[in-house]
């Protein structure tokens, strides 16, 4: 068995690996995140993992605090962190640079290869909104990045004298009041970037969302898509096989 964690810039997701796929655990918000929440959450694991592998696109001291909990737990454990490459399982990476893909958009391309089908257009909903495009030979086309959902909400209220960051809940189309106003402003925003990107691709072109905000961007986009809210754990799954 084997343990794995996805360091986003909001939240750490994590899951263990089972014969007929992944067990996935509660995620844990990046500012809650302490060697002591992540051993009582992973004392409770019925074996010792073998191996953990990491992707981190925050903060390296969070990925040493996932370390550390995990060593101290399991003293015999491979840690294993993950990079964005040239090329990996059927895909190339796109950029100049390939190592400066975020490694969270190189895992998610990897899983879509493997386990959805190509040419297909990826959408990560989580702070930062990401769109990467794979043509149906694995090829990379290169991607997008946005301000997710929360950042487009904080923008307004760090830019403004009378916008201020209200948790409102979320409204379909024009709203009455502020809070509902900006929620359905950013809501829509999000959706037509990916509706913009998403229909100047070939028909064959499938679109694939993840990330926390999948589920409510879905919902307002006016093409069908899948959701698979495990993609990046799913690519990490791979590395280790
Ligand atoms: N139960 C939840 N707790 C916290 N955030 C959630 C939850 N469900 C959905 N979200 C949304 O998910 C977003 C974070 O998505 P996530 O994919 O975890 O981001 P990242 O990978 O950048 O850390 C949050 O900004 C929030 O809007
Ligand atoms: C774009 C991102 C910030 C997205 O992070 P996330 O929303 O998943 O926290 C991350 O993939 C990243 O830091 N990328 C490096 C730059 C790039 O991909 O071009
Ligand atoms: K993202």
């Amino acid at each position: 068995m084997n343990l794995l964690v996805d360091i986003g810039n909001s939240r750490l997701k994590w899951a263990t690996t089972a014969p007929d796929g992944l067990v996935v655990g509660a995620a844990i918000e990046n500012h809650a995140l302490t060697e002591a929440r992540l051993a009582e959450a992973w004392g409770r694991l019925s074996k010792p993992p073998d191996r953990l592998a990491i992707s981190c696109v925050s903060a390296a001291r969070l990925a040493e605090i996932v370390c550390l909990a995990a060593v101290r737990l399991w003293p015999a454990i491979t840690v294993f962190e993950a990079k964005s490459e040239a090329q990996a399982f059927g895909v190339t990476n796109a950029y100049l640079q390939p190592e400066k893909l975020g490694v969270d958009r190189w895992l998610a391309l990897l899983a879509a290869r493997r386990h959805h089908a190509s040419p297909v257009c990826i959408a990560d909903c989580g702070t930062a909104i990401t769109l990467d495009l794979l043509d149906e030979h694995g090829r990379h086309l290169g991607g997008m990045i946005s301000p997710g959902l929360e950042l487009m909400r904080k923008s307004l209220s760090a830019g403004t004298a009378a916008l201020i960051y209200e948790d409102s809940a979320f409204a379909v189309g024009p709203a009455n009041h502020t809070g509902a106003a900006i929620y359905s402003g950013v809501v829509s925003a999000a959706a037509g970037l990916i509706e913009h990107v998403f229909s100047a691709q070939p028909d064959a072109c499938r679109l694939l969302l993840t990330g926390g905000d999948a589920p409510l961007i879905a919902s307002q986009l006016g093409f069908p898509c899948r959701i698979d809210p495990d993609l990046v754990l799913r690519g990490l799954s791979l590395l280790l096989e």
